[in-house]
C-alpha cells in the first residue's frame, strides 16, 4: 500500500502525518513501527492519522498512536503541529487565527499565528487542566497531598529501583505523567552517570530509570517519566515517553512538569520549560486550565510503501 505522508515536528517531538480523513487506514503495531523506523522508515517519534472531527466544534481529530504501535490520548507537539497541517492546507479558518483539535483526550481550542506566506510558525494551546485524581492518572497510590484548591494528588510517591528511591508527582494531561524533580544531582548514584562525568540532568543515562518507571506496576496504563530541575533560566527537563523512549521534547510532560513543580513549591504558574529541543512556555492558568506555547515545523512529505 503506498502512502502520502507529511513529517512534521515541535521542538524535534516528530511525527509521520497522515490524512486519513476517509478512516480508511487501520495501521498495525509493525506498519507504524516501520514507519516511525530511523533507518528503514521515515523515522519519527510517532504517528499523526488526521481524521474528521469528533465534535461540533471540532476542525478535525487527532488520532496519536505512539512508534510502538500503542494509542496516545493526547500530544501537545502533536497537537501544535496537527494545527499546522490544518492551517498550511486550509482545512481550517485560517483568517479566523484559531480552532479545535478534538484528541482522546476532549478537544483542545488552539490559537495560532501565521508568517507572509499564510503559515503557521507557533501556537498556543489550552492543554485543559491537568488531572491530580490518582484513580484518573492513574496510579495505584493513595493521594498524599492537597493542592491550593483542595484536590488530592499524590505529591510523594517513593518507588524504589536498581539505583535507589525515587520520589514521584503524578499527573495526567489526559495522558499519565509521573515528574521526579531533583534538587541535587550529587544524590545520584554514580550508576546513573557516564564515567568521569559531572552528574546533572544532560549527563543522566535516562535510558536507565526511564524504562524501569514506564513500566512499573504501580502505573496501570504505564506512564511517561519526566526528571526536572528548577534554574534560573526556567524549569529544565528530559523526558522518558510511554511507547517510545527519549525523545527531545514533550509538550503534555511539559504541562505535567510545570504543575509539578508549581504544586510542591519549586516554581511558580508561569514557567519557561527548557527542553533538550527547545523551549516551552507553559502557564497554569487561574481557572484551571494550562496554556502551551511553541513552535511547530514541516520538514518534508512524500510517500512511502508500506509492507
Ligand atoms: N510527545 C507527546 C506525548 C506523547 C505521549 C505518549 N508517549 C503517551 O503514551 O502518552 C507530547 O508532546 O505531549
Amino acid at each position: 500500500m503506498e502512502l502520502s505522508f507529511a513529517k512534521l515536528h515541535g521542538l524535534g517531538n516528530d511525527f509521520v502525518f497522515i490524512d486519513d480523513r476517509d478512516c480508511a487506514l487501520d495501521l498495525t503495531d509493525e506498519q507504524v513501527s516501520y514507519l516511525c523506523d530511523r533507518h528503514f522508515g521515515i523515522g519519527a517519534d510517532g504517528v499523526i492519522l488526521v481524521r474528521p472531527a469528533l465534535s461540533e466544534e471540532g476542525d478535525g481529530y487527532m488520532h496519536y498512536i505512539n512508534a510502538d504501535g500503542t494509542l496516545a490520548q493526547m500530544c501537545g507537539n502533536g497537537v501544535r503541529c496537527f494545527a499546522k497541517y490544518l492551517v498550511d492546507r486550509e482545512l481550517a479558518d485560517v483568517a479566523s487565527g484559531s480552532l479545535v483539535a478534538d484528541t482522546l483526550a476532549g478537544p483542545r481550542p488552539i490559537a495560532f499565528s501565521v508568517d507572509a506566506e499564510g503559515k503557521m510558525t507557533e501556537a498556543t494551546v489550552n492543554m485543559g487542566a491537568p488531572i491530580l485524581d490518582p484513580v484518573l492518572v492513574p496510579v495505584d497510590a493513595a493521594p498524599d497531598s492537597r493542592a491550593t484548591d483542595g484536590a488530592p494528588y499524590v505529591g510523594h510517591l517513593r518507588l524504589d529501583s536498581p539505583w535507589g528511591t525515587f520520589e514521584f508527582v503524578c499527573v495526567s494531561m489526559g495522558n499519565p505523567h509521573a515528574v521526579c524533580l531533583v534538587d541535587d544531582w550529587a544524590a545520584l548514584p554514580d550508576e546513573l552517570f557516564p564515567a568521569g562525568a559531572e552528574k546533572s540532568l544532560s549527563t543522566l543515562r535516562i535510558d536507565l530509570p526511564g524504562p524501569f518507571f514506564e513500566t512499573h506496576p504501580v502505573f496501570p496504563e504505564k506512564t511517561n517519566v519526566e526528571f526536572a530541575s528548577v534554574t534560573d533560566e526556567g524549569i529544565a527537563m528530559r523526558v522518558w515517553e510511554r511507547g517510545c523512549g527519549e525523545t527531545l521534547a514533550c509538550g503534555t510532560g511539559a504541562c505535567a512538569t510545570n504543575t509539578a513543580a508549581c504544586l510542591t513549591g519549586r516554581a511558580g504558574r508561569e514557567n519557561d520549560l527548557l527542553l533538550s529541543g527547545g523551549l516551552l512556555h507553559i502557564c497554569w492558568n487561574e481557572d484551571g486550565t494550562i496554556s502551551m506555547t511553541g513552535p511547530a515545523t514541516e520538514s518534508f512529505s512524500g510517500t512511502i510503501v508500506l509492507p
